[in-house]
């Protein structure tokens, strides 16, 4: 026990020495804890970018008007085909969709002996190339009388026959002006109707591209308020060839809109205005007052120049009492017959102009913006019955 205090300050420095080790370890322990709290209110790198953004506007606003002096300038304003020979040049794609009738026809009047059942399947091949009853069987009189009195019977001279008597059912002598120039310092105004998916849309930008290749100015005036993809697409039509569109609000009074794209033609002094109205069923007799009403708000600008109804060729002899309903309405004086391209029963176009008394001005012969052509008899006739050299040849 002598020794006690040695023992005492032993201990005192055992208990000095473990103070000394925990002290800064505690310490150290504590001031990490703060620096986690700092780490969890920091924004996230979401957030962050969110204040960028926010802040953008203020930061880029100078660079604005860069912005807009890249934008290109002009749309690019295509150069359609010129129009002259057109149907020739589609001729090759008419006659594909057309051979059945011409072969068939002219392989028929070769056989060897020309009776009844010959003339029965003649008859036949006629209307089932939608030529319509009444002028297949004036067809068919006139060629049996022909070939018996004639006593025809080469190729040639078969084809010669054939193709005199669907000249004649064709009508030659209508006339099938487009009338689009201006008259009294007023623009030409043409009305384009006809029932949904015809192609009016389509056919009035095409008519565009080709006057404005012909050196007119043109507008274009979408009274197709019903549907808003029809106006863009007129507008669309438009900008491609350089004309000006007139639209209206979505469904706003087809009427109205009609009218203010022939005032603004008028003001404008473009040379054709050109409307493109909605497609209407003939059976909704409020839609098709309603096309009269846009006829006659138009007509206090002045008389309307062309009244065209655009038909689907591929509807046959259905669309025809549809198309009759429309010449009741307004005064029908063309028939563009789209889609021809389509059916191999070109015929219609004889049991149109035979049905609805207005001739066949234009035919659409593909989409494509210059699948377009004037009509025109002869090369119809041609295009049916293949190439006259081919009937030498066989003859
Ligand atoms: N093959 C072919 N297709 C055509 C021709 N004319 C138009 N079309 C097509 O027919 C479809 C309908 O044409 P639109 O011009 O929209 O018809 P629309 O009469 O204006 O139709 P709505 O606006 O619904 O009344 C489109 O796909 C056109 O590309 C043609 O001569 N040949």
């Amino acid at each position: 026990m002598d020794n006690w205090w040695l023992y005492a300050v032993v201990a005192l420095v055992v208990i000095i020495g473990a103070a000394l080790l925990v002290v800064p370890r505690l310490r150290k322990g504590r001031e990490s804890e703060p620096a986690e709290q700092v780490t969890k209110p920091e924004p996230p790198a979401s957030s962050a970018t969110a204040v960028e953004e926010a802040e953008a506007p203020v930061v880029e606003a100078p660079e604005a008007p860069e912005v807009v002096a890249e934008k290109p300038a002009e749309p690019v304003v295509e150069v359609p085909e010129p129009t002259v020979g057109r149907l020739v040049r589609l001729r090759a794609r008419l006659a594909r969709s057309q051979n059945a009738i011409g072969r068939g026809l002219l392989s028929l009047l070769a056989s060897d002996k020309l009776d009844e059942d010959v003339w029965e399947e003649i008859e036949g091949t006629l209307l089932a190339a939608d030529v319509g009853v009444q002028p297949t069987t004036v067809i068919v009189d006139r060629l049996r009388e022909r070939t018996r009195v004639l006593g025809t019977r080469t190729a040639v001279e078969l084809r010669k026959l054939l193709a005199e008597e669907l000249t004649i059912a064709l009508d030659p002598d209508m006339d099938r002006t487009l009338h689009t120039e201006p008259r009294d310092g007023k623009p030409a105004v043409m009305l384009v109707v006809g029932v949904n998916g015809a192609g009016k849309t389509t056919t009035c930008g095409k008519i565009a591209r080709v006057l404005v290749a012909d050196g007119r100015t043109v507008l274009l005036g979408a009274a197709d308020t019903f549907r808003a993809a029809a106006v863009d697409q007129l507008a669309t039509w438009a900008h491609r060839v350089g004309a000006e569109v007139v639209r209206g609000e979505e469904k706003a009074d087809p009427a109205s809109v009609a009218f203010d794209a022939v005032k603004k033609g008028i003001d404008a002094g473009v040379d054709t205005v050109m409307i493109d109205t909605a497609g209407r069923l003939q059976n909704k007799a409020g839609l098709m007052d309603e096309l009269g009403k846009v006829k006659r708000v138009v007509e206090k600008h002045g008389p309307v120049a062309e009244t065209l109804l655009v038909l689907d060729a591929t509807t046959g002899q259905n669309g025809l009492e549809q198309a009759r309903v429309f010449t009741e309405v307004c005064d029908v004086s063309g028939v563009v017959l789209t889609k021809l391209d389509g059916t191999a029963k070109g015929g219609i176009v004889i049991a149109v102009q035979r049905r609805l008394g207005v001739p066949v001005k234009l035919v659409g012969l593909g989409e494509g913006p210059d699948d377009l052509a004037p009509f025109n008899v002869s090369d119809f006739v041609d295009a049916l019955l293949g190439d006259e050299r081919d009937a030498k040849v066989s003859g």
